[in-house]
């Protein structure tokens, strides 16, 4: 029997509440519709987020149970924020942010009802579960003198810095890992070192992020009651971007919910981009009998035609969009390459006017940030934007740095993160005032406490919340080594008053964190920020890598081949035959190139108006430039 009952009248009533929305097709009605456990591959943009929320919205109108909630989980805080946002519209949907229901990611959620009560039932302290502050805290803590000998083993590995970076426990056992890397067994000296380092910072509260579901494995497995709380809580559960989802994590929430509550899973399993994952092969989305949204709302055909190609199932993408131009293919010479990013600039501002711009994305994205391989450029981001690869040595990289901390993710732009992004402002605040001595954050732990301690403390935030409005909306106050200069002042007078009393300028203007080094290399560019001039007008848009534009959709987007090392290919070089229809089935391609590929299918179903693929012009064949020109493709150079 199944715990709730949606009809076809209840999708009338979604119509009046979510005029925006379009769920008249078959595929989407029946998704909505359906109760019992069903997985659902749906293809790039066609809003499964906003099909959950819908859903959700006709779920809370009926929801009777006081003490059995909903549980909907999703990979990251974007789409958790995307639902809340949707929910919080209607009274019937807020009635879902409450108890008895839970909302957020599959990390919150298993660390709030599994691990950590198992780690307080067991007296162990958690001070901060964040995976940059372990990285920091652990390279602090080799530096002491008993962990001599594995910094003696460390210099002879590849990667050492990453290797403890990452060390994390690992199944219900609790054994010492690491991402990157191999650790030598326990019984020799460094081997015990680098184990009594892990257990070190277990014992100062300081955990990563993929440690709470090993101490989640380890107390499901020694108290199997947990599993029938949990589920009995919760009959009904969705899962969103399943696709990204761990077999470590997958396997936590098969074995408390799988045959016992309803469970419907969303994602695209061609969009899974991160495929090394231990375990993978044991992942089960989609599972048979899963049911397809094969429509586009983001793009239209030509772009629906490009993804399909690269698609490593195959299976159809309909463009349902008709608002797009014709796609453009960018040629640069070898020579070129530091230019193409200030040419989709102009390709850009040529298309679309300011208005047309205004609270839309522009990106820029490549697979790789940095790398080598002795091939023509166009290997990597770093080659298109040497700023990006400064970001990426780490000279420069410091967790304490100001700017760095203050840039904007490539993601900065879409309204539904804004509250990330108002987030990492303040992130970037509490740097400052930590390291000014401001006895207002002294024992706070991280941002979301902010406005409340200096509320709490001087009676109004208000300068802080103007600071991060201004940080937020004028990049201009720290495009140019002048402009930071001068920001530094202004910072100063807003910060002021919470400042040690007697804070001078120029110490604050001293202070390590506004550190310009990070921009050294490269004064004239920001890291992940391109600035383009072109017939009077101008456009500030985002780079970054494809994984972290995940999720996004922009107005116009460009896709910057890749070199793939190890699968000794450029990245469009190998998959443009198949975008020009002159190879099918990408399926036989080496494990490798299939992940290529998918990046590419990623990155490539971005864009609802002007998509843009940048090229060697070496590395395209003269049959395959022709096919694309006679499919409608632009060429530009
Ligand atoms: N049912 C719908 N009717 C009309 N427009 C929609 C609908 N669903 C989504 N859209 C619009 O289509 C675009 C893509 O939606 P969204 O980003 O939610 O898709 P997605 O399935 O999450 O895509 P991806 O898997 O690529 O991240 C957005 O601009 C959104 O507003």
């Amino acid at each position: 029997m199944s715990v709730i009952d949606l009809n076809t009248a209840d999708l009338l009533w979604l119509k009046e509440v979510s005029p925006d929305l379009d769920f008249s097709d078959t595929e989407r009605q029946e998704a909505i519709l359906e109760t019992t456990s069903r997985d659902f591959n749906a293809v790039p943009g066609s809003g499964k987020t906003s099909l959950l929320a819908a859903k959700l919205l006709l779920i809370a109108r009926k929801w009777n149970q006081q003490k059995k909630g909903l549980c909907v989980l999703s990979h990251t805080n974007v789409a958790r924020e995307e639902i809340t946002r949707r929910l919080k519209l209607n009274a019937d949907g807020q009635k879902l942010l409450t108890y008895p229901h839970y909302i957020g990611t599959i990390h919150g959620f298993v660390n709030q009802y599994i691990a950590l009560p198992a780690l307080r039932s067991a007296g162990i302290k958690v001070e901060i579960i964040d995976d940059d502050a372990f990285a920091k805290k652990a390279q602090k803590l080799l530096q002491q003198y008993k962990f001599k000998t594995l910094r003696g083993w460390l210099k002879y590995q590849e990667n050492a810095d990453e290797l403890i970076n990452t060390l994390y426990f690992k199944g219900s056992e609790l054994e010492i890992s690491t991402e990157s890397g191999t650790l030598t067994n326990a019984t020799t000296p460094s081997g015990k070192q680098v184990r009594e380092l892990k257990y070190s910072l277990l014992d100062a509260g300081i955990f990563r992020h993929r440690d709470m579901f090993a101490f989640a494995e380890s107390a499901l497995k020694s108290n199997p009651n947990l599993l029938d709380v949990i589920f009995r809580r919760f009959p009904l559960v969705f899962i969103d971007e399943m696709q990204d989802t761990s077999w470590a994590q997958e396997s936590i929430l098969n074995s408390i919910f799988e045959n016992k509550s309803t469970v419907q899973r969303f994602g695209d399993i061609d969009q899974k981009i991160l495929t090394d994952d231990e375990g993978i092969v044991n992942c089960t989305f989609p599972r048979a009998g899963h049911k397809v949204i094969s429509t586009s709302k983001r793009f239209g055909n030509k772009i629906a035609e490009a993804v399909a190609s690269v698609r490593l199932s195959q299976l159809p993408v309909i463009g349902e969009a008709n608002q797009e131009m014709p796609p453009v293919l960018l040629l640069y010479k070898t020579a070129d390459v530091e230019k193409v990013l200030t040419k989709f600039g102009q390709l850009v501002i040529d298309r679309f006017t300011d208005l047309e711009l205004e609270k839309k994305s522009v990106r820029g994205m490549c697979t790789r940030k940095v790398g080598s391989g002795d091939v023509v450029p166009g290997r990597h981001l770093g080659d298109y934007w040497p700023a990006f690869a400064q970001t990426q040595t780490g000279a420069t990289n410091s967790n304490d740095n100001f700017w760095q901390a203050l840039l904007p993710p490539p993601n900065h732009n879409n309204e539904s993160i804004l509250f990330g992004r108002v987030a990492q402002v303040r992130r970037a605040i509490l740097l400052i005032m930590r390291e000014a001595g401001s006895p207002i954050v002294e024992s706070i732990r991280d941002s979301n406490a902010l406005i409340k301690a200096v509320t709490e403390q001087t009676g109004t935030a208000l300068p802080i919340h103007l600071l991060v409005q201004d940080l937020i909306l004028k990049p201009d106050l720290y495009a140019t080594p002048a402009a930071r200069d001068v920001l530094i002042d202004y910072i100063y007078t807003r910060l002021k008053s919470y400042l040690p009393t007697g804070t001078l300028l120029q110490s604050f203007k001293n202070l390590s964190t506004f550190d310009q080094a990070f921009f050294l290399l490269n004064p004239a560019q920001l890291p992940n920020l391109c600035a383009v001039s072109h017939m009077g007008r101008d456009i500030n848009y985002t780079i970054g890598t494809v994984a972290s534009m995940k999720g996004e959709t922009h107005i116009a987007s460009l896709v910057m081949e890749s070199y793939g090392g190890n699968s000794k290919k450029f990245d469009l070089e190998m998959a443009l035959p198949y975008v020009a229809g002159i190879k099918k089935n990408p399926a036989s391609l080496s494990k490798l190139q299939r992940g290529q590929l998918r990046n590419l299918y990623v990155a490539m179903s971005r864009p609802t108006h002007f998509l843009c693929l940048a090229v060697n012009e070496t590395r395209i064949a003269p049959q395959t430039l022709s096919a694309l020109i006679e499919k409608g493709w632009v060429v530009e150079q």
